[in-house]
């Protein structure tokens, strides 16, 4: 029997943006953010006392950009720079950022000669995307290969139509680690949704925290729990507003 008098469970939402929150696009920035979408995270959050953050492979700034004027708690470049709830940023550092920059001038020459390919450099990561391009994938693997073989630290990532690379040891489950030691999600039970591989991380450290991943349509996940499109992730973050 269900006692009216237990205590609310409290949770804490981590959530991917692109494939879980906006539809994929054909190019980075061709991405839509529907407005009823911001104000639906902004009430969100609202009734989970702001205990809502965005972990991404995007830099912090596309984020803010998407959702002007909204600033929510965001983890970005895949982990390696991130805004706390209280506002406060910590930013990839200088190796990082040094290091990202020149696997990006490595891979400069390829995206020159090849421009159906999409150089996307970041603070602290790098994507090079081949959707519009999809007959060099292997160029890119490739190339991503050498420009990370010649520096240190640095892993590759693949993603949708996308070789991304990052430093070593920095990933969405280490995002959400830390934000589990601060306010507001701290004694929270976190829940992440994704719907990539670089979600992987973030579904396990939920997990092993004692929360739940949820992922996105099909493929092999360590996620618990799945959902079935952008849609019904729409529909939940409406229910934990309407619930909380
Ligand atoms: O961690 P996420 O929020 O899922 O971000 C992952 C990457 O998303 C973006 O690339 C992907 O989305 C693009 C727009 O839909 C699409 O054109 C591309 O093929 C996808 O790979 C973003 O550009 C990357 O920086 C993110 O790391």
């Amino acid at each position: 029997m269900i006692d009216p008098s237990a205590p609310a469970v409290r949770l804490a939402i981590f959530t991917d943006f692109d494939g879980t929150l906006v539809e994929l696009a054909e190019t980075p920035d061709a991405v839509e953010m529907p407005r009823q979408l911001a104000d639906q995270l902004v009430r969100t959050a609202e009734k989970l006392e702001s205990a809502l953050a965005i972990v991404t492979g995007r830099p912090v700034e596309d984020i803010d950009r998407y959702l002007d004027p909204i600033r929510l708690p965001v983890a970005g470049s895949h982990g390696a720079q991130r805004r706390r709830a209280d506002g406060s940023f910590e930013d990839a550092g200088a190796a990082g950022i040094r290091i990202a920059s020149e696997i990006a001038q490595f891979l400069e020459p390829l995206a020159m000669a090849n421009p159906d390919l999409i150089l996307e450099p970041k603070a602290g990561a790098v994507a090079l995307h081949y959707r519009q391009a999809p007959q060099l994938a292997e160029d890119c693997r490739r190339a991503m290969e050498e420009a990370v073989a010649a520096v240190e630290g640095f892993t590759i990532v693949p993603g949708k139509m996308v070789f991304e690379a990052r430093a070593t040891g920095v990933d969405k489950g280490a995002a959400v680690r830390a934000f589990m030691l601060e306010e507001p999600f701290a004694g929270r039970i976190p829940v992440f949704l994704g719907d990539d591989t670089t979600d992987e991380d973030g579904f396990r450290a939920v997990q092993e925290l004692g929360g739940v991943g949820i992922k996105l349509g099909e493929g092999d996940t360590s996620a618990r729990m799945r959902i079935a499109d952008i849609a019904s992730v729409h529909a939940l973050l409406r229910g934990l507003a309407d619930a909380a």
